[in-house]
């Protein structure tokens, strides 16, 4: 008689409802069942305060748990095994009950230009005076307006695709929109990047933790971390775990100004560079540093010195006036 080992349950992966998170969490099932193809996994989409709010501005939410929170109620109760976010979703501290457990190869952490269907602007050089750029995130218009003073700004809301349904609107007052180039990848509408945007080309830095996925379980669930170790990439985990904790010094949220990048120069040396900006664009601090990053302690170093310099350049001054100047939740 063949012994049959106990079956593990399915693995209950959980995420928000929008396409792609969907895509996202169906990329991460894939990968599980190359890895671990005896066991079954399910995928739970939910509708998060986030995605049921599309009025209140991004900057008007306070907390940034408004992705995460109710997922994290099911993680904890065990409803759920793992959480595939957006990293630059995930708030920088997470509750004590959850853990994140792994950070798989980045994708592209770019932000992308998109310009209305039908007008000729390929870069955001291109856009003539006047022209109004759909986003509400004030870490890309408060870097647009510090460079192209003369442009304006609507807020966006909405997923994807919903949000290019608006730009291409005839109606609507976009010019372009401005989103992140993996989000728009992994939808497969890679084709509609007009630009894609750096400091080295139209000048704008990234979001902490963009393009990366973040897989977060319960705190202590061993089973399911060693699993997840497996899909873990140690230059991607190490490059965000930086950039989360320079994050996480300054103390911003997701709707603070803070734009980064990192990159790996030989092959333990990370260089990173970032910039904070007042709402305005009329001031900024940026500075970059470099060091050899192979542990955690010694990423999460990297970043708190960034923060530190930062600070010392007048970044703090600039981050209060922010946080005074916020419009209220009411
Ligand atoms: N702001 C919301 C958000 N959170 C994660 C992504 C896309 C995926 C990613 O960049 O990791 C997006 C959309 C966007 O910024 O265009």
């Amino acid at each position: 008689m063949v012994e049959t080992s106990p079956t593990l349950p399915p693995l209950r992966i959980g995420t928000r409802r929008s396409n792609l998170a969907v895509v996202q969490a169906e990329g991460i099932r894939d990968s599980l069942e190359k890895i671990a193809p005896e066991r079954s996994y399910e995928i739970e989409a939910l509708r998060t305060l986030g995605d049921r709010d599309q009025l209140t501005a991004l900057y008007d939410f306070g907390a940034k748990s408004l992705w995460t929170t109710e997922l994290e109620e099911k993680l904890v109760s065990g409803e759920l095994d793992v959480i595939v976010h957006c990293l630059k979703d995930m708030p920088t501290t997470l509750p004590d009950t959850c853990e994140l457990a792994a950070i798989p190869p980045r994708d592209n952490p770019r932000d992308a230009l998109i310009v209305k269907s039908g007008l000729p602007y390929t870069s955001l050089k291109d856009l003539p005076e006047g022209a109004v750029v759909g986003t509400s995130s004030v870490r890309r218009s408060a870097q647009l307006r510090r460079l192209y003073p003369y442009l304006r700004f609507a807020n966006i809301r909405g997923n994807v695709e919903t949000r290019l349904a608006k730009l291409d609107n005839p109606d609507s007052e976009y010019t372009c929109i401005i989103m992140s180039a993996a989000g728009l990848e992994r939808v497969g509408l890679k084709y509609r990047i007009n630009q894609y945007l750096r400091s080295k080309d139209g000048g704008i830095l990234h979001a902490v933790g963009q393009g990366a996925l973040g897989l977060e379980i319960r705190k202590g669930d061993t089973q399911t971390q060693e699993l997840l170790d497996q899909l873990a990439d140690s230059k991607s985990t190490l490059a965000c775990l930086a950039e989360r904790s320079l994050m996480r010094t300054l103390e911003g949220g997701c709707s603070v100004p803070i734009g980064v990048e990192t990159e790996w120069i030989r092959s333990d040396d990370l260089k990173i560079t970032a910039i904070v900006v007042s709402l305005d664009g009329s001031e900024s601090v940026e500075d970059t540093v470099e060091a050899r990053v192979q542990s955690v302690d010694e990423a999460t170093a990297l970043g708190k010195e960034m923060a530190a310099r930062l600070i010392k350049a007048g970044a703090e001054a600039i981050l209060k006036d922010i946080n005074i100047n916020r419009p209220s939740k009411d």
